[in-house]
């Protein structure tokens, strides 16, 4: 069996962590080979409930877990790890706004990236969940200038799963009948969830989503109001955000980092953006992308409408005035 890599949680006594850690113990995201030295990462106010997790994952008795280092240093947390998921942060309320999670949340995302730039292994992949999960990946890799910025992504995967889902719950077929659907830009209510490039498996035979529908203005309207207002509305009835869904869409998007996409296949992540498609330079923008030897590649020539192409403006000019209000936000510090 291989060597055991090293993994950290962030935020690992709260609720994404609490499904998110087991699945990884389980070996669903790097594979069921893979021993595993899990980093658990909280802030002092929680070390209790931290206690309570590392007894529970040892009660899970699972054969891959080697070691479990609980922890409230980053400089610890991230010693030497091969794969990062920063999901601690404060999640947004009913009645908050998304600024007021901008300011809070920005600042953890400085310290961190100082902590993976002096202490990471050098090829750690990042996924960034915390919100305003575009931004604050943008920040933790400014601070982190020491390792390669293809390796910092923002998590727009439950977001790909939430489009997913209900073009098959329309059309009546399993969710693995379904893929190539798009989500474009920021992790927000900005976000353009775009169906006209998605497939559709009917009778063994792959077959364009748009033809299988036949209802433009349900894709261009319900579709995706849907899917960008899906995180307000599980708020909305839990009063608590997304936590068993953002887990399982956190273990897909590392694992095709990890493990690569089938040829044919495309997902979204946020990642540092080229200027593809239009969009502004040098913010975390979630692009399509295709992954072979971890390291994961934008799909280019894919045809925008209009309709679309002022979806992609809209999302781009938020993820530009996100970036001004960060950089605001540390230089005031
Ligand atoms: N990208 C997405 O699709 C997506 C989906 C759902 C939730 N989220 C976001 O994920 C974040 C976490 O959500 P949750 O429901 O698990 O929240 P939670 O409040 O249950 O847990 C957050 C944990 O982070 C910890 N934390 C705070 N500051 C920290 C720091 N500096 N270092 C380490 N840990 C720290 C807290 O103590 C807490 O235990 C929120 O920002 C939420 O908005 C993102
Ligand atoms: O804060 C929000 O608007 C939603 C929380 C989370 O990002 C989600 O998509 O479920």
């Amino acid at each position: 069996m291989a060597e055991p890599i090293r993994v950290v949680v962030t935020g690992a006594a709260g609720q994404i962590a609490y499904s998110l850690l087991y699945m990884i113990a389980r070996g669903e995201v790097f594979g069921k080979d893979q021993p595993l030295i899990l980093h658990l990462l909280d802030i002092p106010p929680m070390v209790g409930v931290l206690e309570g997790v590392v007894m529970e994952l040892s009660d899970c008795a699972l054969p891959l877990l080697r070691k479990v280092v609980p922890t409230t240093d980053p400089l610890e947390g991230f010693k030497d790890v091969s794969a990062a998921f920063l999901v601690g942060a404060m999640p947004r309320k009913e009645g908050m706004e998304r600024k007021d999670l901008l300011s809070a949340n920005v600042k953890i995302f400085k310290v961190q990236g100082e902590a993976l730039d002096k202490v990471a292994k050098k090829d750690v992949k990042v996924l960034v969940v915390g919100n305003p999960a575009n931004t604050n990946a943008l920040v933790c890799a400014n601070y982190a200038p020491s390792i390669p910025r293809e390796n910092f992504s923002a998590m727009t995967r439950l977001d790909q799963n939430r489009a997913a889902a209900q073009i098959a719950s329309k059309l009546g077929v399993p969710i693995s009948n379904v893929k190539n659907l798009i989500i474009w830009g920021n992790h927000s209510s900005t976000q353009y969830p775009d169906a006209s490039h998605g497939k559709i498996l009917i009778n063994n035979e792959w077959k364009d989503v748009v033809d299988a529908v036949g209802d433009n203005a349900y894709l261009e309207g319900p579709f995706v109001e849907t899917v960008q207002k899906r995180g307000a509305a599980v708020i909305g009835a839990r009063k608590m955000s997304s936590a068993m869904s953002a887990a399982k869409a956190a273990c897909d998007h590392m694992h095709d980092w990890w493990n690569g996409t089938a040829p044919g296949k495309f997902v979204s992540m946020g990642v540092f953006s080229d200027g593809s498609y239009g969009s502004p330079k040098d913010v975390v923008f979630s692009f399509p992308v295709e992954i072979k030897n971890k390291q994961w590649k934008i799909v280019e020539n894919l045809g925008l409408s209009t309709f679309g192409r002022s979806k992609l403006d809209l999302t781009g000019k938020e993820l530009e005035e996100e970036k001004n209000e960060a950089m605001s936000v540390l230089d005031s510090n």
